[in-house]
């Protein structure tokens, strides 16, 4: 097993090289390094690659099924602020999302599962580009799940900064909301900053699409349900004295329901039409939907995880949250179940600053292979 300083010294070495999506190929040569080492002459073992994804097969004694671990492996487009010793060596990347500590628990597992003979199979996978590309449903799409590597169940964690370290949440039915990203892009006519009747403003045009698409949220979805909408990135002109001529608009909108993620996608091409006619411009709308869909936790499996960690002392309740996550894609295909894990920060998700506590790595890491194994010997969900 990796002691708790050893789990340190691997979060330490991968927070450093955080790479974008489907770009993880440093990522990847230091995890296949470490595997390499420790599976090394095992005939029970299976190594196979996708793009820059792993998954790891231990074979079971029995082997009548499958139970399988996730992590994923990207970093962000960030620029790191939090000053740590293990900051990142790659410059505007940052593992903002807790993707280092989730790859260093997986490892943690690998590494007790092969300690640990099981009945059943056991199977790891290190997915890239969660955060851009949706690697989960590419990996699936791609046949990553086929034949002799399919899967009975499968489980994944999520770090939470909002949470006491340690502390395991979730619940047996939606823990995630379904997302979509949106690419906005506007076009029409730059010119002189003095003279604005002979152009057609780009920053005008995009802000007020901004703007008015805030109210669909307020006005077109029902206020018992809920839905998100966020634009986090817009880019308009080149300098100050030439009017914009172009921009381009990123966002992602989050719903619990297909149906509310529908209606404000017709909404959002509704926007995008007035603010063509108003402002005599062309606004082309782009989603990217499907990977993100709805993380649904298996309300058997749930139940069943819940009473186990209840007995060991660290679980809390939570609602759901309008994150996403593409780990949604694979629990619509295998029965599975995701679930938070503490890790106690002043920063939130996504934040430069954010900062992990990893000091309980250890006691989580041993909680979560307890339970792998006890489902790697059940014959069924039901056991
Ligand atoms: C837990 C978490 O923070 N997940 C991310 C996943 C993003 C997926 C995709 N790029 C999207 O925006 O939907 C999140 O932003 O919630």
């Amino acid at each position: 097993m990796l002691n708790q300083k050893e789990l340190e010294e691997i979060r330490y070495a991968l927070h450093q090289i955080p790479e974008i999506g489907l770009e993880e190929f440093e990522t990847q040569s230091l995890i296949l390094k470490w595997v390499r080492v420790w599976t090394k002459d095992r005939e029970d073992v299976q190594i196979k690659t996708w793009k820059t994804g792993i998954l790891i097969k231990i074979s079971g004694t029995v082997g009548r099924r499958t139970i399988a671990w996730r992590t994923d492996m990207d970093g962000l487009p960030v620029d790191e602020e939090t000053g740590l010793s293990c900051s990142s060596q790659h410059e505007g990347r940052m593992h903002a999302c807790g993707h280092d500590v989730h790859m260093t628990v997986a490892l943690g597992l690998l590494k007790l599962a092969l300690e640990h003979p099981a009945e059943n199979h056991r199977l790891f996978l290190f997915q890239p580009a969660e955060e851009n590309h949706g690697g989960a449903k590419l990996m699936y799409e791609a046949g990553c799940f086929e034949e002799k590597w399919s899967v009975d169940e499968f489980y994944a964690l999520h770090v939470n900064p909002n949470l006491k370290s340690g502390v395991i949440a979730t619940r047996p039915s939606t823990l995630f909301a379904g997302t979509c990203e949106v690419h906005v892009r506007f076009t029409g006519e730059s010119g002189h900053a003095a003279f604005p009747q002979d152009a057609n403003d780009m920053l005008i045009a995009s802000t007020s699409f901004v703007q008015i698409s805030q109210t669909i949220i307020s006005r077109n979805v029902n206020p018992v349900d809920s839905a998100v909408l966020t634009f986090g990135h817009l880019e308009a002109g080149q300098t100050a004295n030439v009017i914009a001529g172009d921009a381009k608009l990123d966002g992602t909108i989050r719903a619990f329901i297909p149906e509310t993620l529908k209606k404000v996608k017709d909404r959002l091409q509704d926007v995008a039409e007035g603010i063509e006619k108003s402002f005599n411009c062309k606004v082309e709308v782009n989603f990217i939907q499907g990977a993100w869909l709805p993380v649904v936790n298996d309300h058997a499996l749930t139940e069943k995880f819940i009473n186990f960690c209840n007995a060991r002392g660290n679980f809390q309740e939570i609602d759901a949250l309008m994150t996403g996550e593409d780990f949604g894609y694979l629990l619509q295909k295998f029965p599975g179940m995701m679930f938070w894990l503490g890790v106690d920060g002043k920063y939130p998700l996504h934040h430069s600053k954010m900062s992990p506590d990893i000091s309980k790595l250890e006691i989580s890491v041993a909680l979560i292979h307890d339970w792998i194994y006890q489902r790697a010997n059940a014959k069924k969900i039901d056991n």
